[in-house]
């Protein structure tokens, strides 16, 4: 595995009579893991989407320098929803099934999901569905997706938005793990400031939307493993803390509707 850097350059996305992402300039480096973190609603999912393939954006937006045209395997997409695994397939069916497509060998399909699996601790849950996991299993079962296509990008969408907070510390810990094991490009999305200071080499954060920008870019040089104990760690949240509670503040100014909406 290899990662890919991520380049956006004047990069607009609009959905139909509104524009989402304005003039967004951002390079994230091959192998680097980037948190994007932003008011409710400014456009993070979009920006991911877009960087994924399923929408078009304006502007320049590359990936190892060249057009992102659509979706592609050089990118891989963990959600939130548990829901974006196929439940009349078993789990080593759901990992297989990009790989299936790219109709690898069937026993270096069998080798790459045992792997995959056993890298996310679930080598004993092969045979078992979806329905018979727990949340947290099924979301590192689309880890392991993703990860058995060998892609050079990973976008995650919240996802450990929906799991309660012990297994997310699991998940958070696993995700650190596989990434400087891979050196694969991480774009990881959350709501959860302790969470992107846990992970992050940068966190991006948004202004409010509409026509959302970059509102800062916060350079995390805590090592790791980071202790969200810590006197630096503590001091790089309350950071952010202000800057997305000041940005909240300014949008609640300029939009009295926006009450309420928070990181
Ligand atoms: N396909 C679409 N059609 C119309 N509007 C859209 C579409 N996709 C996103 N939007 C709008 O774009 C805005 C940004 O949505 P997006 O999901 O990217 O925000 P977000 O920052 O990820 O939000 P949250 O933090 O609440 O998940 C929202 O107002 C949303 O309604």
């Amino acid at each position: 595995m290899r990662g890919a850097s991520i380049t956006l350059e004047r990069t607009s996305i609009d959905v139909p009579g509104r524009r989402i992402v304005s003039d967004i300039d951002l390079r994230i480096e091959a192998g680097e893991f980037v948190c994007l973190l932003g008011p409710s609603g400014c456009g993070k999912s979009t920006i991911l989407n877009a960087i994924a393939g399923f929408m078009r954006a304006g502007g320049r937006l590359l990936v190892d320098g060249k057009p992102v045209a659509g979706p592609g395997p050089d990118r891989g997409v963990v959600f939130q929803s548990s829901e974006a695994l196929f439940p009349w397939l078993s789990v080593e069916e759901n990992v297989a099934y990009g790989l299936k497509l790219r109709k690898v060998p069937r026993a270096r399909q069998r080798e790459i999901c045992a792997h995959y699996l056993s890298m996310v601790g679930l080598a004993h849950a092969a045979g078992q569905f979806p329905a018979q996991l727990s949340g947290g299993m099924r979301q590192r079962v689309q880890i392991a997706r993703v990860l058995a296509n060998e892609p050079a990008v990973v976008l995650m969408d919240e996802p450990f938005g929906a799991l309660d907070a012990q297994t997310r510390e699991v998940l958070q810990r696993e995700v650190q793990r596989i990434w400087q094991a891979t050196r694969t490009t991480f774009l990881f999305v959350t709501h959860d400031i302790a969470e992107a200071v846990l992970l992050a080499d940068r966190v991006v954060t948004m202004t409010a939307g509409p026509a959302a920008g970059i509102k800062s870019v916060t350079a995390i040089d805590i090592p790791h493993p980071r202790d969200p104990t810590s006197p630096d760690f503590a001091r790089v949240q309350r950071a952010l803390r202000e800057i997305i509670a000041d940005e909240v503040r300014r949008a609640m100014g300029e939009q009295p509707g926006m009450a309420g909406a928070a990181a």
